[in-house]
């Protein structure tokens, strides 16, 4: 069976790597420079890091400077994410050398857009579905922004490659990861699927890793790690194949 891959994750508000609580504004802990977070994962053994400028989601600014440092630094893959909803946004998210990109709000505000930039990059471009319930939000997750299948159905119709897929009820509260919507959306597509938010215990890893054969390819975690709840090494032990 092929293993989970982890992503730990950085998220970067006014140049600091912060948590949030269900993704809001205003709920940020921080937990300092984010280039040494990011470099602390690499050195503990990650293949990928989920890097998140929190000022572009929000709309409150950016952190591109900060974010292409980081990802430059990087030896390991980087997903990139957080208010790439524009050509100029998108050269400089792809201008980091990242891995790949993961695209929010474009996804339900410019569909046009969305469509053209998956045919000219392929596996470079993820979307993230971000739901409470079914219904997707964007905008940093303040906009409501549509129905989760209907959306997909779009998508894949489109050819996006991936989705990175959010509870956001769940997000940076430690309270377990939905594994029934991952489910749904497993059902629903055949392209691989990220699980993000409320990752919580090793439990929950080997939790998501049995969905691995249901098109599961990897999980987001932040608040358990920045908590300690587990070191990333034992993450990686827990979901080794
Ligand atoms: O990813 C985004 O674009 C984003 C936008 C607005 C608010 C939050 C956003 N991302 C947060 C994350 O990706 C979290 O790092 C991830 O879901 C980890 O969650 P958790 O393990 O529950 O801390």
């Amino acid at each position: 069976m092929k293993k989970l891959e982890l992503l730990p994750a950085v998220d970067v508000r006014d140049g600091q790597a912060v948590r949030l609580v269900h993704g809001e504004s205003g709920s940020e802990t921080s937990y300092g420079d984010p280039l040494e977070a990011a470099l602390a994962w690499q050195r503990a053994g990650a293949e990928w890091l989920h890097l998140v400028d929190l000022d572009a989601a929000f709309g409150t600014g950016d952190n591109r400077a900060r974010i292409a440092e980081v990802a430059g630094a990087m030896e390991l893959r980087v997903e990139l994410s957080g208010g790439i909803r524009d050509d100029d946004s998108l050269a400089a998210a792809l201008a980091t050398g990242c891995t790949r990109v993961n695209l929010g709000t474009a996804a339900l505000e410019s569909p046009a857009w969305v469509a053209k930039v998956i045919a000219e990059h392929g596996e470079r471009i993820a979307v993230g579905l971000d739901v409470r319930g079914t219904t997707l939000r964007g905008r940093g997750w303040t906009r409501d922004g549509g129905d989760l299948f209907e959306t997909l159905e779009r998508l894949d119709a489109e050819g996006c490659a991936r989705y990175v897929v959010t509870d956001i009820n769940k997000d940076g509260t430690l309270r377990g990861p939905n594994l029934r919507l991952l489910r749904d959306v497993c059902a629903a597509t055949d392209r691989p699927v990220v699980a993000s938010g409320g990752v919580s215990s090793l439990d929950d890893l080997r939790a998501i890793a049995t969905l691995v054969p249901e098109g599961v390819e990897g999980a987001i975690v932040g608040k358990a790690l920045y908590a300690k709840a587990f070191t990333l090494e034992e993450a990686l032990e827990a979901v080794a194949a």
